[in-house]
């Protein structure tokens, strides 16, 4: 659906969420270019309070062993939790917290989640597919620690990212997710 004639809102109106993803993956010098894009983020004090991690390959066999021993769950021999498999690259995003006399943790998460939703928009913008996932044990000790995250870190979750065939993202671009009433998100003051 056409919103807008300006080609950065209309990506922003018709970015989706892809769940099934190809195996093709940008480069990590296709993500260190388009990092131009997420940098900006707003950002008090310029602390720049987020990182990624990018999983690859075997990285996700340890993801899901991490996540299986959080959650208690035991496999049969050669048996892997497949859940990380479902894209080739997963991006983690981590929100760090620095200490600022004027700059509480939580505007800090803020910047940081809003690093996530400028890379996820920039990935769609370049042709990839994304998905932002979490879980229950996102931030399980288990987890934390296989992405050697410091006390002063938080997961936000990952970024599943993979190739979408052209014509189901034109067909996903153009035909959804018709605009929200913009009614409830927005309001006044309540004055007496
Ligand atoms: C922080 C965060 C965590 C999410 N975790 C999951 C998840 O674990 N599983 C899931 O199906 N969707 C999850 N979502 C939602 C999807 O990423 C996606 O936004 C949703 O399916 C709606 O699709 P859309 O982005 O095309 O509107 C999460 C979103 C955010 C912002």
């Amino acid at each position: 659906m056409k919103h807008f004639d300006d080609p950065v809102l209309q990506a922003m109106a018709s970015r989706r969420s892809v769940s099934k993803v190809g195996p093709s993956t940008p480069s990590d010098e296709e993500i260190a270019r388009l990092l131009a894009a997420v940098t900006p983020v707003a950002d008090h004090k310029a602390l720049r309070p987020w990182r990624l991690i990018l999983l690859r390959g075997d990285d996700r066999r340890v993801l899901g062993e991490a996540l299986d021993a959080a959650a208690g769950v035991e496999r049969e021999p050669g048996e892997v939790n497949d859940k990380p498999f479902r894209a080739e690259l997963l991006i983690a995003v981590v929100a760090r917290h620095v200490a600022h006399p004027k700059v509480p943790a939580w505007e800090q998460h803020a910047t940081a989640a809003g690093a996530a939703h400028l890379l996820e928009l920039a990935l769609w913008q370049a042709g990839w597919g994304v998905m932002w996932r979490t879980g229950l044990q996102t931030n399980a000790p288990e987890v934390r620690a296989v992405h050697g995250l410091t006390e002063d870190e938080m997961l936000l979750g990952w970024l599943y990212v993979g190739d979408i065939e052209p014509a189901f993202r034109e067909r996903l671009a153009t035909t959804s997710k018709p605009a929200l009433d913009p009614a409830p998100f927005l309001g006044r003051m309540p004055r007496g």
